[in-house]
């Protein structure tokens, strides 16, 4: 029963707002080591910084101002079949992001290598720089230690190609206080969870699911199709491969290739046919 008051007052000590005056020590650390990190208190970025820009210019240099001493991560995740707009909303809030003065940084898989491995580009042209890469644990050391502390909000483009994923997000947004936003496809085109997307769900703050609209009759699109008989599950394309369906579409379109698939297996000449030939 005591430990459970003791661990009650910790958290709600930990949860408690810190108003410190200005020029005045920092609260003293909790009786436990928490991995959090003030979110650039010494160079006041982002949100921190506009409390104390607008504290000052109240004329209120020595008030009592608030800081927020240890910034919490976050992590939104950005769900949808193909052509939903998972890309466009990641690179809006990344850039809403960066216009409000935090310091962002977008990764996405060097899998995919469609438009190049510089940047992020979406299925109707937008562009923004980004970082490819195989897996997410090489963030750290390809931007540095340095840059890395800097970093405010993470970006992740085709999130289902990340096998750490899950682990990544946890020490980002735990550890790090990152906000972490994550953009990729919850499920294949057999509607099978993809990668570990749906993994970081219990993690997020919010999720969003977008949906396209259906190639076949412009109702809103939940699932992807592929156009082809390929049956591995990650095949890189666009709308050469794959198109956006609605619920009765999909069920169609999965008779059509299953009909496909049988007549061209029928077509193709067995082992035995070929050794009368
Ligand atoms: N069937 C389609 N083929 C090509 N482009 C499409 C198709 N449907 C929608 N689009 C375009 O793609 C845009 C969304 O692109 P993007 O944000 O890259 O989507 P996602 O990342 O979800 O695949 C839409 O705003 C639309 O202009
Ligand atoms: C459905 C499905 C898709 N992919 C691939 C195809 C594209 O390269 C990406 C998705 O890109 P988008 O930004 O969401 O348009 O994933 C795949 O490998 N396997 C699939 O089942
Ligand atoms: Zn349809």
């Amino acid at each position: 029963m005591r430990s459970i008051c003791a661990m009650r007052s910790l958290l709600a000590a930990a949860a408690a707002p810190t108003f410190i005056r200005a020029g005045a020590s920092l609260p003293r650390p909790l009786p436990f080591s928490l991995p959090f990190r003030p979110r650039r208190a010494g160079t006041m970025l982002g949100a921190a910084r506009s409390v104390a820009a607008a504290a000052q210019s109240r004329g209120g240099g020595g008030a009592e101002m608030e800081v927020r001493g240890t910034q919490s991560g976050e992590i939104h995740v950005i769900v949808g079949p193909m052509f939903a707009g998972k890309t466009t909303a990641l690179l809006r809030r990344v850039q809403a992001e960066a216009g409000n003065g935090r310091s962002v940084a977008l990764i996405k898989s060097d899998k995919d290598s469609r438009y190049g491995l510089d940047s992020v580009v979406t299925h109707d042209g937008t562009k923004m720089a980004c970082w490819a890469l195989s897996e997410l644990s090489s963030f750290h050391e390809k931007l540095g230690i340095e840059a890395y502390d800097k970093v405010d909000v993470i970006g992740i483009d085709e999130a289902q190609f990340f096998e750490d994923l899950h682990d990544f997000c946890c020490k980002a947004a735990d550890r790090d206080g990152k906000i972490v936003v994550v953009a990729g496809l919850d499920g294949d085109y057999k509607r099978k969870k993809f990668g570990s997307v749906l993994d970081i769900v219990p993690l997020a703050d919010s999720v969003t699911k977008l949906t396209a609209r259906c190639e076949l009759c412009g109702r809103r699109a939940f699932f992807t199709l592929r156009k082809t008989q390929e049956t591995k599950t990650e095949l890189i394309g666009g709308a050469d491969v794959y198109m956006p369906v609605c619920r009765q579409h999909y069920m169609d379109g999965q008779v059509v290739m299953e009909a496909t698939r049988i007549v061209l297996d029928l077509d193709r000449p067995t082992v035995r046919s070929h050794a009368l030939k």
